[in-house]
């Protein structure tokens, strides 16, 4: 069995962060891992709280799998500030870690800031030696300074978070009302992911879901762009079959026969 390492911050309501990293793996048949960077205090209805873990503690977690176990794919998502981010690209690097998804978690979707606005500069280094990095609109801004109103803008917001040194960009569309298409850049190309968009207001995860999905079928060999479009289709479902469970913003279906079910192109 493949095995994928997510690198994230918990989510005590279980809709995003590792618990949705987890969820997503298995779902699609991979084993999941997880080194947990801060406990986030979360609900449906925003973050309330949040206890940074130790970067020493941040990167023993990691020694502690890499020393012990063959890691297929990592994904990254809330890394909370400079030393975590720090931390996790030295000891990438010295594990020569493959298949890194970089989903660059700055502001949640009730508007807490996850990433300490100071660790920008850090993240962008961070990016610099992933395979795919995933940032949505608001993150796309904060890594280029500009501001993204249509698909143009997205594109040359692609290109500019590609000379932070990624292999390829996935610039997602979620934060724009009238579709859900995403671009992804490849270093030669731009590829549109087109997206039904679902009305529904239970979208909790739905990037950290995305990103892991993204891992996980990297790690399973299949190449970038298929990896991108099979996870495309895993997140419209998983949102498809989003539901209810609090008062806010609820979280997403990984529910694997209702997937299958609805027939998409996933082996
Ligand atoms: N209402 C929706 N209908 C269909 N697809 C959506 C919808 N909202 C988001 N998506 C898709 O979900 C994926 C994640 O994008 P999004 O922009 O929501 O990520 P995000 O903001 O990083 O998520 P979060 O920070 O809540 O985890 C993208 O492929 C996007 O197009
Ligand atoms: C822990 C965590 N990571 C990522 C997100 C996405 O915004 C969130 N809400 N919480």
């Amino acid at each position: 069995m493949k095995k994928v390492l997510t690198i994230a911050g918990s989510d005590s309501c279980g809709g995003a962060g590792i618990q949705a990293d987890l969820k997503t793996m298995s779902a699609l048949g991979v084993y999941g891992m997880s080194v947990i960077t801060a406990v986030t205090c979360q609900n449906t209805k925003g973050v309330f709280d949040v206890q940074e873990i130790n970067k020493n503690i941040v990167g023993s977690q990691i020694r502690c799998i890499f020393d012990d176990i063959k890691v297929d794919a990592v994904k990254i998502g809330m890394v909370s500030n400079s030393e975590i981010v720090k931390t996790i690209r030295e000891l990438l690097l010295d594990y020569k870690a493959k298949n890194i998804v970089v989903d660059p978690v700055i502001i949640s979707k009730s508007g807490y800031f996850l990433l300490k606005p100071e660790a920008v500069e850090e993240l962008k280094k961070l990016i610099s030696i992933s395979h795919i990095v995933t940032p949505n609109i608001p993150e796309a801004e904060s890594l280029t300074g500009f501001k993204i109103e249509d698909e143009e803008h997205m594109k040359k917001a692609a290109l500019e978070i590609s000379k932070m040194g990624p292999k390829w960009v996935l610039i997602k569309g979620g934060h724009r009302c009238n579709d859900a298409n995403d671009i992804l850049y490849t270093g030669q190309k731009f590829i549109k992911i087109p997206g039904k968009r679902i009305e529904t207001v239970n979208t909790h995860g739905t990037g950290c879901t995305l990103s892991s999905a993204i891992a996980s079928h990297l790690a399973k060999g299949i190449d970038i762009e298929e990896s991108v479009k099979k996870s495309k289709n895993y997140i419209t479902n998983a949102i498809e079959n989003s539901f209810s469970i609090g008062h806010g913003v609820g979280p997403l279906g990984h529910f694997i026969e209702l997937y299958n079910k609805a027939n998409v192109d996933y082996k």
